[in-house]
This record gives structure tokens, C-alpha cells and sequence, in this order.
């Protein structure tokens, strides 16, 4: 089956520095494919470079068999490419389903114009994202507090309602930024296991995380990131005895 995303001899620069250098990297449909390495390795900008908040170097990038890299944010977010940061923000005083109704209008065609006016085309548009963002609710298993203000939630229900905005704009392809940093065990293992679940449901899923454990529960896949160039990737099961990965970061078999 031909991959979902593919990433061919991706390269950026900051000045004279290689963020990136002639990184190679698929995605498969359906695969969950984890991205590791040290600090400054590249992870964040190569992120940028699939969303689209970063342009490279060179290099190209293929979603669905199609060139998406000159492309803006938005235009790849309604082919169906998601992203959900570390740090995109929880928005408070606002409920926890009208923080996920955010993430819809990456998708929709109503301008504010149209909102303002309350336009019966926006009528349409706005019963449309309700609908979505309960979807996306009742896939992070967040339907129950669906009313509440979005800062009374737990950090780790609050990594989900990140996760649930993301999918509230229907992507196929999912982009996880460091999902389970901060979270303690119960929390994180919540995560990993509605991850689990939108694997389940036939997502394809790139994650950036540095919980090795997480990453081995969860990726088919692994990428290892050194410097800025790929070092090895495959299996993690493989990876993990691969004597460059532990040099520059396993520091030894897990
Ligand atoms: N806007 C920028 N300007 C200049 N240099 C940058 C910029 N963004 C990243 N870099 C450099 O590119 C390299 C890769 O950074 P990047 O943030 O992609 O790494 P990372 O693997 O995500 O690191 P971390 O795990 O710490 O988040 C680093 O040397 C960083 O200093």
C-alpha cells in the first residue's frame, strides 16, 4: 500500500545550521510512527515542515500522493493533516467542547463575515461543527464533561481535549508533539491507550515524544533523529540495540 506521508531528503537551515538534513521518513496508512532523539535533534522542525509552519530548505513532502510542501497551513489541514503541540494552548473560559469546536474551522468554508452576520450559511456551518466536535468528544472519551470550563479538567484530560480538537477537523493523518510530557503514570498510560484506539480506528499517526516507554508501547515504526539526519529506524524492538541509537540516546538497551 503506497504511504500516506512521505518525507524525501528534507533539509532546513537556520543560517549556517543544518535543523535538518536530507531526512527521509514515510508514514504508512494506519501506521503509528514515533520520532525519538536528544534534544535539538530536529524533531520540532521537522513537525513544522509536514504542518506547514516552517518551509524547507529542500527536499519534498507527499500527503496522499500529492506534493504538499508550498502549501499554507490551513490548505493541509483540510487535506486532512492534524496537529496537536505541546503547547497549543487550552483555551479558558471556554468549555471543554467549545475548545474542541476550535480546531473544526480549520476546515470550513464560512468566512467570519458570515458568522457576524449569523448568515444561515453560517447557521449550517456552525450545526455542522457542533456535530463534530461531539464526535471528536466521544472519541477522547471526554463526551461527559463536555460542558465544563476546559481549565477544570487534569492535565492528563486535558492532553485529550488537545488530541480531540485535533481530530474535530476529521484528519487522516495525525501529528502528536511530545503528547505525554508532563503526565504521571495513570495519566499517561490514559493517553496511550485512546492513542491506541485512534490506531485502532484506522488513523496514521506521527508522534514526537521522548518517553521511551510510551513510544515503545505505541509505534509500529521508529525514526531516530541525531543532529539533524536520521541515524536508524525500523521496529522499535530493533532500533533499540542499534549502537548509534544508544550512543546518541537510548545511553544504553532499555
Ligand atoms: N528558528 C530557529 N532559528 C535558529 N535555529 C533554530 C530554529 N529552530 C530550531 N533551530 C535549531 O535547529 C536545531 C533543531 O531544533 P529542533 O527544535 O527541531 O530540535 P528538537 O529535536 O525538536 O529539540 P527538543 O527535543 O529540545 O524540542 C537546533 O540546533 C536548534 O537550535
Amino acid at each position: 500500500m503506497p504511504a500516506l506521508l512521505t518525507v524525501s531528503g528534507a533539509t532546513r537551515r537556520f543560517g549556517g545550521v543544518y535543523a535538518l538534513r536530507d531526512v527521509d521518513l514515510d508514514v504508512a496508512p494506519g501506521e503509528t510512527h514515533a520520532v525519538i532523539g536528544p534534544n535539538g535533534a530536529g524533531k520540532s522542525t521537522l513537525f513544522k515542515l509536514i504542518g506547514g509552519q516552517l518551509v524547507a530548505t529542500a527536499g519534498t513532502i507527499a500527503y496522499d500522493g500529492e506534493r504538499i510542501d508550498r502549501l499554507a497551513p490551513h490548505r493541509r489541514a483540510r487535506r486532512g493533516i492534524a496537529i496537536a503541540f505541546q503547547d497549543s494552548p487550552v483555551f479558558r473560559g471556554m468549555s471543554v467542547a467549545e475548545n474542541v469546536m476550535v480546531g473544526a474551522h480549520a476546515i470550513t468554508s464560512a468566512g467570519p463575515m458570515s458568522a457576524i452576520l449569523r448568515l444561515p450559511r453560517h447557521r449550517r456551518e456552525e450545526t455542522r461543527i457542533r456535530g463534530l466536535a461531539a464526535q471528536a468528544l466521544d472519541r477522547a472519551g471526554l463526551s461527559p464533561w463536555a460542558d465544563q470550563p476546559a481549565e477544570s479538567l487534569p492535565l492528563g484530560r486535558q492532553r485529550a481535549l488537545q488530541v480531540a480538537r485535533a481530530l474535530c477537523g476529521a484528519p487522516r493523518l495525525l501529528l502528536l508533539d511530545e503528547p505525554a510530557s508532563g503526565l504521571r503514570g495513570p495519566e499517561r498510560s490514559a493517553l496511550a491507550a485512546l492513542i491506541e484506539q485512534l490506531r485502532g480506528e484506522g488513523l496514521s499517526i506521527l508522534l514526537v515524544e521522548h518517553d521511551v516507554a510510551f513510544v515503545a508501547r505505541l509505534a509500529d515504526r521508529v525514526t531516530v533523529l541525531d543532529l539533524g539526519q536520521v541515524i536508524a529506524s525500523g521496529p522499535f524492538a530493533e532500533i533499540r540495540t542499534d549502537s548509534a541509537v544508544v550512543a546518541a540516546y537510548l545511553g544504553g538497551p532499555t
